[in-house]
């Protein structure tokens, strides 16, 4: 019997139940990687541990609690059901898992599932479009560190980041045209936001981010692994695809957590002012996401729908993720196979 190949979708994670114990443990494992709060061990111990998880474990779990469907969380769905199309377009020659950073399924059971069944090489894919040491860089160390010991370790190929891949770009855009555009006043490409220092680490130079004009404009040797470079590649992209000029989109970053600066525009405030200047209707792509999840059917459904009517807007209109979109899937299979 040949081996197989592995094949590894990890995405970030999800709580095991909407409860605020469950919802309490996930944002612990989670808050606690020093690559999501790169503060001191010290002050991100006390940080997490007496103002975090008391103040967001109950808000999150209630948030958590709106989203939850009969299959569990729908990040953790849509994951599942990418794993199975992916596994289909590739068959017998590859097996195909899936895994959470956090949380379950642990990278932990999938590994050794992979140990058992004698997988020749294993191709791990982190679901993050755009490269972050807080999202991609702690999936590949999480990994590392889990396979030092073993006595074989097999060839291991990590998918750094794909923002432009050409598939995925087609089915963001797709998904987009199921929604008339010409109907609404403004598109914004609202990405997972990322505390500034962050971005900064990952200026190779040390003399770009923020020090040259527009440095996010476009991707060079400096900025190529900057998650904030890259979002905006991901959304120009799209925007191409879309015939969209430069007026008719804003590029902005959602979910900042805590006080330090996150990188900006920060989407609450764009959409309170395009709602002040008489915007009434918003399309919204958020391209860190390749699955709905809280972040997008709560946070930019609800929370800044909310927000646009209460500032005198009409609608914020999500475009829906990619979760089981046909385009999506060949982009997987294209980086499964290459
Ligand atoms: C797109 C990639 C992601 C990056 C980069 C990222 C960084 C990051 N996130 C937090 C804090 C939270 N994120 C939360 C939810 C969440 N984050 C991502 C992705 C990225 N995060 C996803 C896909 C989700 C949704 C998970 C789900 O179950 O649906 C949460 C939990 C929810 C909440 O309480 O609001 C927190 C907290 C930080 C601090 C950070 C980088 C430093
Ligand atoms: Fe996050
Ligand atoms: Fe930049």
């Amino acid at each position: 019997m040949k081996a197989k190949k592995g094949i590894l979708l990890v995405n970030l994670g999800t709580p095991d139940s909407p409860s605020t114990s469950d919802v309490r443990k996930y944002l612990d494992e989670f808050l606690s990687d020093p690559r999501v709060i790169d503060t001191s061990a010290i002050g991100r111990f006390f940080l997490v541990k007496t103002i975090i998880l008391p103040l967001r474990s109950p808000k999150s779990a209630k948030s958590y609690q709106e989203i939850w469907t009969d299959k569990g969380s729908p990040l953790l769905r849509h994951t599942i059901r990418q794993a199975e199309l992916l596994q289909e377009r590739l068959g017998n020659e590859f097996q195909v898992e899936y895994a959470m950073r956090y949380q379950n399924p642990s990278l932990e059971t999938v590994l050794e599932r992979f140990k058992q069944e004698k997988v020749s090489t294993i191709k791990v894919i982190p679901l993050f479009p755009q490269y972050a040491s807080a999202s991609t860089g702690s999936v590949h160390e999480k990994i590392m560190s889990l396979v030092r010991y073993w006595q074989i370790v097999p060839e291991i190929e990590f998918v750094n980041s794909f923002p432009a891949h050409p598939m995925m770009i087609d089915a963001f855009a797709q998904l987009g045209s199921k929604h008339n555009v010409a109907d609404y006043d403004h598109v914004l490409f609202s990405f997972h936001g990322l505390p500034q220092r962050q971005l900064i680490k990952a200026d190779l130079s040390g003399c770009h981010c923020q020090k040259v004009d527009n440095c996010c404009g476009a991707i060079n040797i400096n900025n190529q692994y900057c998650y904030s470079a890259q979002s905006h590649l991901t959304a120009r992209e799209i925007a191409k695809a879309l015939n969209l000029s430069k007026e008719n989109y804003t590029i902005c970053f959602q979910s900042r957590l805590g006080k330090d600066p996150w990188v900006e525009p920060y989407t609450s405030a764009v959409i309170e002012k395009l709602a002040k200047e008489g915007k009434k209707k918003l399309l919204v792509f958020c391209p860190a996401f390749v699955a709905d999840c809280l972040e997008t059917i709560f946070e930019v459904e609800v929370e800044y729908d909310e927000e646009f009517k209460y500032n005198g807007g009409e609608k914020v209109q999500l475009v829906e993720g990619l979760n089981d979109h046909p385009r999506w899937i060949d982009a997987l299979e294209d980086m499964a196979r290459k």
